[in-house]
This record gives C-alpha cells, sequence and structure tokens, in this order.
C-alpha cells in the first residue's frame, strides 16, 4: 500500500503543472495541503534562475545565475546557477516542520516539488524530507528527475521504498493522469 506519491520524467514534460491540478482537486476535496513548487525565473525571456513558490504564497530565491554577490556560497553549483541555500532552507524547512504537526484534521499532504540536485545541497532539507517519508502523519505528493549521471542518495531512496508510488509522465500520457494521481493521494490517506 503506497504512503507517497511521486512524478518523474524529463525536464518541461509537465510534471509541476500536474502536480498544480493536483493540488486544486486535492484542497476543493477539503484535504489539508502545503508544500512548495520550484519555478523558473526570466528576465528578458531568458532563465536566471530559480524560485521556491510555496502554497500559502511565500517565495524565495532557489537558485541564481552567474556569481550574484549576494550568495556567499559559491559551491553550491549546478551548471551556470547558484544555489541560495539560505534563502532556499528559510522558505522551505518551516513549511515541512509545519506540515510534520499534528493538527487532528487528519494525514496531511505535502508537495514537494522537486527533490534534484539543487535541493539536495541543503542536509536539512534532506533530513526533513526523510522525517516526513518514514513518518506516519502525511502523505508526500512530490517530483523526483529521471536517472542521470551521479546517483542522487535521497532520489534513490525514494525509488526504491515499496511505499512509494511513482508515476512516469511523458507527453503522451500527460493529460490522462491527473485523476489516477488524485485517487492515490488519497487513498495515501487512508
Ligand atoms: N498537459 C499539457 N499540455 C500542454 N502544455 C503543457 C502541459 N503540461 C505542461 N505544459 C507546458 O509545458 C511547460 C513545462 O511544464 P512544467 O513546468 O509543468 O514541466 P516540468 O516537468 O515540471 O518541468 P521541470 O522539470 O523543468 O520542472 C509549461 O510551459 C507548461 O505550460
Amino acid at each position: 500500500m503506497a504512503k507517497h506519491v511521486f512524478l518523474t520524467g524529463p525536464p518541461g514534460v509537465g510534471k509541476t503543472t500536474l502536480i498544480q491540478k493536483a493540488t486544486r482537486a486535492l484542497k476543493s476535496s477539503g484535504i489539508p495541503i502545503d508544500g512548495f513548487y520550484t519555478e523558473e525565473v526570466r528576465e528578458d525571456g531568458r532563465r536566471t534562475g530559480f524560485d521556491v513558490v510555496t502554497l500559502s504564497g511565500g517565495r524565495g530565491t532557489l537558485s541564481k545565475v552567474g556569481s550574484d554577490s549576494t550568495i556567499a556560497r559559491r559551491e553550491y553549483r549546478v551548471g551556470q546557477y547558484v544555489v541560495d541555500l539560505v534563502s532556499f532552507e528559510q522558505l522551505v524547512l518551516p513549511v515541512l516542520r509545519n506540515v510534520n504537526l499534528d493538527s487532528g484534521t487528519g494525514k496531511k499532504v505535502c508537495v514537494i516539488d522537486e527533490i534534484g540536485k539543487m535541493e539536495l545541497f541543503s542536509q536539512s532539507f534532506i533530513q526533513a524530507v526523510r522525517q516526513t517519508l518514514v513518518g506516519s502523519g502525511t502523505v508526500i505528493l512530490g517530483t523526483i528527475p529521471i536517472p542521470k549521471g551521479k546517483p542522487l542518495g535521497l532520489v534513490e531512496e525514494i525509488r526504491s521504498r515499496k511505499d512509494v508510488k511513482v508515476f512516469s509522465v511523458t507527453k503522451e500520457n500527460r493529460d490522462c493522469l491527473l485523476e489516477d494521481i488524485v485517487t492515490t493521494v488519497q487513498n495515501c490517506r487512508k
């Protein structure tokens, strides 16, 4: 029996869009849901970084292109992007902490979009996700990248868990998966 649901698939295939649709459907059926999405930031048509956006409307930087002097830890780099761990953790860790608090309303759903290279620089994030995975009060609805290059520890762990249902999103199936995803999340709460 699945306890958590993850979507995987190539970049740009529509994982975030599907998670947003599922979030709306789950919310409208009264299910408590929180978490965050990762969103591209574009300036003059060019991608300049990624923001994290919480379901409750908070926004912070995940990464920015180049060598922004306001980002102290230069070593956290993925390609041309420098990860702002301070900003990421400030926004995301309280959300994960809060979602794991028992509010007596039954299992909550926590959107974690995504668990990728950039996010995995944060040991506190890894710890918080692990805690949520093994805990019994929260269902994760998350995204993980398809395996490529060096294995990403936590992502491999998630894939190998027996209590995780992974949906592989493709251009061909992305318009047919919503109902199945929503039903699986609802069943995870039982
Ligand atoms: N079902 C769909 N039909 C048409 N366009 C779609 C569909 N789903 C997503 N898109 C478009 O594809 C683009 C990428 O979508 P989205 O951000 O959801 O993908 P993603 O898999 O989350 O990407 P990334 O891996 O970069 O986070 C967006 O412009 C979105 O509007």
